[in-house]
């Protein structure tokens, strides 16, 4: 079917204007039967009147006096001594008569039972058909065919009324017919009389039962379709016909009220509740529609409203006949039924004049259609589809805008990167000789033995400055006892403290420590950590020890070539070699380049050696990263090596070959254990266990980039043999060792963690694995922290916070065990030590937070190793201890081991208390 030709136009479309798919409103009329003769009998009263032909009012005092709307305004209303002709010719006919022009329409009858639909229907569709022959009658120029077909919705079930068996009928969805029911009958009419007689076996056909209001109920939905086709006599025949094809739906629904109502039982309730179902869902969707055709409309809710939805706001004319029962005593129904009239009044149709045209016609159609745009295509300016096309580019253009967002990112980074460096090269450059190492011609080389200072220096930024603990007000005048320790949450008031009342000392330590910024002032160990950070290219951390600025700067250079070139129109292609000149250029971290992500992965002892190109730690500039094989990434949970310790680390049980190995070196550490509940103590054997783990997954990643190191060029194996670690390493050690100790500050790391490596691991060239691994775990750890993110270790999520409150607890449980470890001797000699007057209130407490705080002091890094190595228990036996421990890393190549006199002095020092 498609839109009327100009030349098919019929006269009574010409007259009505309709059909030419403007919108227009469902005509609602509503039409009031007179009282029954058992309704008179027990002297009802009629309380509706119609006022006028447009408005029916309800006349009951008492329901005025609730305030309910007393009257309605509708299209057109009927008194009950109007007859169904009246109706007809007021209001339907107009709509019904559409049909004969190749419009679809439907009028319904709606109401509670008893209250004349199927009354009024019947005169309805007996006038309409009697119009329609009459019609065919004075158009002889055209040809008609007329079809009938007749259906009831009983139960939710469809039937043929024409059909003698009584099957169920399907509904289904024709892709160009629309909605269509499956083997109904479909009568040709012969003439008026036929019709007549199959309107009187739907009748015998139709369920009809008796209710309480009305002997002979229709108890289901019933629909007589009347279609019909036409085509003009002259064109039949040669070929290029076009026909007029709709068809007029007569509904007589069933009634509207509520089973309760009807004083329906068994069978009638059953029926009650699936006539309402329709009728719950046609009202739904009416009311839906009135408001405006938004969102869904549930027409499959039911078969009644999902046969009738081209007539529910669809392609048909529709009129509505809300009939009223004018018995007090229906009072109720009455107004449900002009409430649903209310509704329907608003809804609007979209109806269209039908055509079909025969094959040859739309041959001919289609002809037209080609040349048409065959003729687009050809003129300039054309508007052929370039659909596909745009569709392709439009997702490379998206690409493309992804990978410069990506890339601003990175270079964003990598410029920061550079300032920091460049400014702290500037600032220390003073502070760099003092510490004996010095910049020549952008690479750092050692210049004699470091000058080691004593003195304590607190930064304001830093951790708690321990002097302001004697400065609190104390409560206990004892040395600090397990109580005092406990009861540092809440401390009196120091009268010598002005204007102090009840504080907490845990909240002002906390305080303290919180301060401490996360990034480094800047100093030398600054310059280490920048030029080892994860973040810069693998020539800046890995092992071939080329701390080179200008490579630094020719990668981002690099980056920003590519940016540039991104900006410009390119292919996909350019787009490609860009990434890959990139990655070529060895790559920023942040990059696609895969070298420094390994370099990173091989730390996590979570992720084996085939995983090392794999993943990295999730940073928040990484995160959406697309170049990163996502599989993984997503697989894989990023974890921290177990080398920070908490009540959740791992320990080696009586089983594990390690155990006894271990605990040979813990004097009393259980012991403490159990006295004192401390759980928190990291142990040696997950200590030792997470170190073996990261440095073997190291080595092999080392080994992985040897051999492609190797097999790259002889010429730049000649320049790696030149920059031979061996040579270099007392100086990477050095700067490692110092950028180490800062980021253990920075990331508040376990002191107790802090001990283990600073007794364990030494300068030998066995050690650069440990050195290097826990470098970048810490670096990554810091630049997480510092963007706010968190880490996951152990299963435990670690942020900046939790790190300081874990490291705080830590302080806490180190100087309870000042009593038990050390005689009062030992203490006030450790007390004299570290400058506390041993008749200082909470002097243990004060000496714990002033372990590990001086970074720059390696004799106090040393002396606070020692304090709690003794405090945990831990003492060290002779070199062999890490062979015991089966820390002894010893990759072939690096055999000969050179040492640091400073790094191990620091054994003697330890042994000392
Ligand atoms: N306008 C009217 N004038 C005279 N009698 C009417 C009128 N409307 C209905 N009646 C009579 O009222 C009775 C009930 O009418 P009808 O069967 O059409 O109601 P209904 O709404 O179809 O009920 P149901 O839903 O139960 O089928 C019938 O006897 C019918 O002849």
């Amino acid at each position: 079917m498609g839109a009327m030709g100009a030349e098919e136009m019929m006269d009574w479309e010409k007259m009505q204007g309709v059909g030419d798919g403007t919108e227009e409103k469902i005509l609602v009329l509503v039409r009031l039967r007179p009282l029954s003769e058992k309704e008179i009998a027990r002297n009802e009263v009629s309380d509706w009147e119609c006022i006028n032909s447009t408005t029916i009012l309800y006349r009951n005092s008492l329901q005025e006096r609730s305030g309910l709307p007393t009257a309605c305004s509708f299209d057109r209303v009927f008194r009950g001594d109007c007859k169904t002709r009246e109706v007809y010719e007021e209001g339907i006919k107009d709509i019904a008569l559409s049909v004969v022009g190749g419009i679809n329409s439907t009028i319904f009858a709606y109401g509670q039972t008893s209250s004349g639909k199927t009354y009024t229907m019947n005169g309805i569709t007996e006038y309409t058909v009697a119009d329609i022959y009459d019609y065919i009658q004075k158009h002889d120029e055209r040809a008609f065919v007329l079809k009938f077909s007749a259906m009831e919705i009983y139960n939710e079930v469809v039937r043929d009324l024409l059909s003698s068996d009584n099957n169920q009928l399907r509904l289904l969805d024709d892709p160009e017919k629309g909605m269509i029911i499956e083997k109904l009958t479909d009568e040709i009419l012969r003439d008026w009389d036929h019709l007549k007689e199959l309107l009187s076996i739907c009748e015998a056909q139709r369920q009809i039962g008796e209710t309480s209001l009305n002997e002979k109920s229709s108890r289901s939905h019933q629909i007589l379709r009347l279609t019909i086709e036409s085509s003009a006599r002259e064109f039949i025949g040669k070929g290029n016909s076009t026909t007029l094809a709709a068809s007029v739906n007569f509904v007589d629904l069933a009634g509207s009220e509520r089973a309760s109502q009807a004083l329906s039982v068994g069978q009638r309730l059953k029926e009650g509740c699936h006539i309402n179902r329709s009728l719950l869902t046609l009202g739904t969707v009416i009311r839906k529609l009135s408001k405006g055709r938004h969102g869904h409309i549930n027409y499959r809710d039911s078969k009644l409203t999902r046969i009738l939805q081209p007539a529910l706001g669809g392609n048909a004319r529709t009129a509505i006949i809300c009939t009223l029962s004018p018995a007090r005593s229906h009072a109720e129904q009455s107004r449900n039924t002009l409430l649903f009239a209310s509704c329907a009044k608003e809804v609007s149709t979209n109806a269209k004049v039908n055509v079909v045209m025969s094959d040859k016609a739309l041959v001919k159609h289609l002809q037209k259609e080609v040349a048409r745009l065959e003729s687009e295509l050809k003129a300039p300016g054309s508007t052929c589809d370039h659909g596909p096309f745009l569709k392709k580019k439009d997702v490379q253009i998206e690409k493309l805008e992804k990978e410069i967002r990506e890339l601003k990112k990175q270079r964003d980074l990598a410029h920061s990167r550079i300032d920091d460096l460049l400014r702290t090269i500037e600032n220390d450059k003073s502070s760099l000789k003092v510490n004996g190492i010095q910049s020549v011609n952008g690479k750092f080389k050692r210049n004699g033995s470091s000058e080691l200072r004593h003195s304590q220096s607190y930064s304001s930024d830093d951790e708690s400055d321990p002097s302001q603990i004697t400065e609190e007000p104390m409560l206990a005048t004892e040395e600090d006892s397990d109580e005092v320790c406990t009861d540092v949450r809440c401390i009196e008031v120091d009268e010598s403290a002005k204007g102090r009342t009840c504080t907490s000392s845990r909240h002002s330590l906390s305080e303290s420590e919180e301060s401490m910024p996360l990034s480094s002032e800047p100093g030398n160990s600054h310059i280490v950590e920048q030029q080892l950070s994860p973040a810069l290219p693998r020539q800046f951390i890995g092992t071939d020890n080329s701390y080179s600025y200008g490579a630094l700067e020719q990668n981002i250079q690099g980056v920003q070539k590519t940016i540039d070139s991104l900006f410009k129109p390119h292919s996909d292609e350019s787009s490609q070699g860009a990434s890959t000149s990139m990655a070529a250029s060895g790559g920023l971290q942040l990059t696609r380049s895969r070298s420094c992500r390994a370099n990173l992965i091989t730390i996590s002892p979570d992720m084996g050696i085939d995983g090392h190109n794999e993943s990295t730690p999730p940073s928040l500039l990484e995160k959406d990263f697309t170049g990163r094989p996502e599989s993984v990434f997503q697989r894989k949970q990023w974890k921290l090596p177990p080398v920070i310790y908490g009540a959740g680390s791992a320990r080696l049980t009586r089983n594990d070959s390690q155990t006894s190995d271990y605990n040979c070196f813990m004097d009393d550490t259980k012991n403490h254990n159990a006295d004192d509940g401390d759980e928190d103590i990291p142990t040696l054997g997950s200590f030792v266990a997470g170190l073996r783990e990261m440095a073997k997954l190291q080595y092999k990643n080392q080994t992985a980039n040897q051999v492609q190191h190797t097999e790259a060029t002889d010429e730049k194996n000649v320049q790696d043999v030149a920059l031979d670690p061996m040579n270099d390493w007392p100086i990477k050690f050095e700067m490692l060792q110092k950028s180490i100790i800062e980021l253990w500050q920075a990331c508040n790391v376990s002191l107790v963690h802090r001990t283990y490596f600073i007794l364990l691991i030494k300068d030998d060239l066995t050690d650069s694995i440990y050195m290097e691994v826990e470098h970048r775990r810490l670096s990554f750890l810091k630049e997480t922290f510092s963007r706010g993110n968190f880490a996951v270790q152990d299963g435990r999520t670690l942020t900046l916070a939790s790190s300081k409150k874990a490291l705080r607890r830590e302080r806490e449980m180190l100087s309870r065990r000042m009593s038990k470890t050390f005689s009062e001797d030992e203490r006030n000699k450790i007390y004299e030590e570290w400058g506390i007057d041993i008749n200082s209130k909470r002097r243990r407490l004060r000496l714990v937070h002033l372990l590990w705080r001086d970074t720059e002091d390696m004799d106090h890094i040393r002396k606070s190793g020692a304090v709690v190595a003794k405090l945990i228990g831990f003492s060290t036996h002779g070199e062999a201890m890490k062979e015991m421990l089966g820390l002894s890393f010893m990759p072939p190549q690096r055999m000969m081991s050179r040492r640091s006199l400073r790094w191990k002095n620091s054994m003697a020092v330890m042994r000392s208390y």
